[in-house]
């Protein structure tokens, strides 16, 4: 009990005076199973906002989410000023409280510390609604200045929510964009950022040329711009760079870790996307427990060169085989979505139309469009 540091006399008068307190409108007096519920909301708030944080510090290693929470602890802090300090603190009885013994069998399990985080954010909201509206009862003002703080908290922890839901944000899921680390962190973050705004639903940090530190550190300046966004992000090819900077996944090739290996390394809640060339790694890469798979090459592409091309044949055998999330790529632009399309696609992985692209943000939107117009058509 953190702030039971008063002696017993204030308790005494702090006591009678919760039953001689008028409510600030001076109308009723306020009963003391009322400061109660302030007081145990309160720090039930207090506590739950602490535990986000820690998650988004040390977890996540998020310097944007951590000092968002930071500041709605001291909103909370700051709205719980309007409420007289002792007469919740002469309100408490933890010993008298007929709810602590009260236990769920989903309390005593968190499979990770997202779930920790999750567990918490929840509670953090039931405990600004209970201080909103029993805070109203002592006064108005009160009531405004916590549920001010409900409203913060849902955008912020609406992103703790998209973080364990990748699978079901990944099924509706249908333009990729593969981006290199640019000219510097700066420049990678405002592209990237502008795609996803465009419509972008995944973005893979693909780059071949950067050391290892580099590529950490554009993969993770990359993760923090992505992570408040609706757009997913991917590294390409290194299951601990994924892992260590909180990707939504990572993808492998076939000259790269098997993907039993890789989902070992990124754990069951990162996406596993696998490269496919023909039927039989699509099979594999079925059995294997791949999230999506790239499928491809389709056409000649200036990003990287092939000596065979599977092509659209591929694409519709593919299609076949597995209802998996499935990207086409290769060479795919506006002058050729059309064919990747009659071949059943309705998912593309592109890199060099859009970068390359005069306007990469207006041909994210252009390719997205024709997208969901095919999707609409044959309402998928
Ligand atoms: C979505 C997607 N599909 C395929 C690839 C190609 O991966 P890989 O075969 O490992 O080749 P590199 O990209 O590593 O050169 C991809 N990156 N993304
Ligand atoms: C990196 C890569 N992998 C492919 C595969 O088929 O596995 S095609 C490809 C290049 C994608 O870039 P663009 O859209 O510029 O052709
Ligand atoms: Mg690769």
């Amino acid at each position: 009990m953190e702030r039971c540091g008063f002696s017993g006399r204030e308790k005494t008068e702090a006591i009678a005076s919760v039953w001689e307190h008028k409510g600030m409108d001076g109308k009723e007096s306020t009963p003391s199973g009322v400061w109660r519920i302030l007081d145990a909301s309160l720090n039930r708030a207090s506590e739950g906002l602490r535990t986000i944080e820690e998650y988004a510090r040390f977890v996540l290693g998020d310097p944007q989410l951590s000092e968002q929470l930071k500041q709605l602890r001291h909103q909370t802090a700051t709205a719980a000023e309007g409420m007289p300090r002792l007469q919740l603190l002469a309100a408490r009885d933890t010993p008298g409280d007929v709810g602590t013994a009260i236990e769920t069998p989903t309390e005593t399990e968190r499979v990770d510390a997202l779930a920790v985080a999750i567990a918490a954010a929840a509670r953090v909201q039931q405990s600004l609604r209970c201080l909103e509206e029993y805070g109203k009862i002592v006064d108005s003002g009160i009531g405004r200045a916590f549920e001010a703080c409900r409203y913060r908290s849902y955008t912020l922890f609406a992103t703790l929510e998209q973080l364990s839901q990748r699978r079901d944000r990944l099924a509706d899921c249908q333009l990729y964009v593969l981006v290199d680390g640019g000219d510097s962190i700066e420049a990678m973050t405002v592209t990237i950022a502008e795609l996803a705004e465009a419509g972008a639903d995944l973005i893979q940090l693909r780059d071949k040329r950067l050391n290892d530190r580099e590529l950490y550190e554009h993969a993770a300046a990359a993760a923090a711009t992505l992570r408040p966004s609706r757009c997913l992000f991917i590294v390409n090819d290194r299951p601990d760079i994924a892992a260590a900077v909180h990707a939504d996944g990572v993808h492998v090739g076939q000259d790269e870790l098997p993907a039993t290996v890789v989902r070992q390394i990124i754990g069951p809640e990162r996406l596993l996307g696998v490269s496919t060339h023909c039927v039989a790694q699509v099979e594999q890469a079925v059995s294997d427990g791949a999230d999506y798979i790239g499928c491809g090459p389709t056409f000649p592409s200036g990003t990287k060169s092939f000596e065979a091309f599977p092509g659209t044949d591929f694409l519709r055998d593919a299609a076949a085989t597995t209802t998996l999330p499935a990207f086409a790529i290769g060479g795919i632009g506006a002058e050729n979505l059309a064919y990747v399309i009659e071949a059943g696609f309705s998912r593309v992985a592109v890199a060099g139309a859009i970068t390359r692209s005069e306007s990469p943000a207006a041909m994210v939107t252009e390719l997205k469009q024709r997208l969901l117009r095919q999707d609409e058509s044959t309402n998928r």
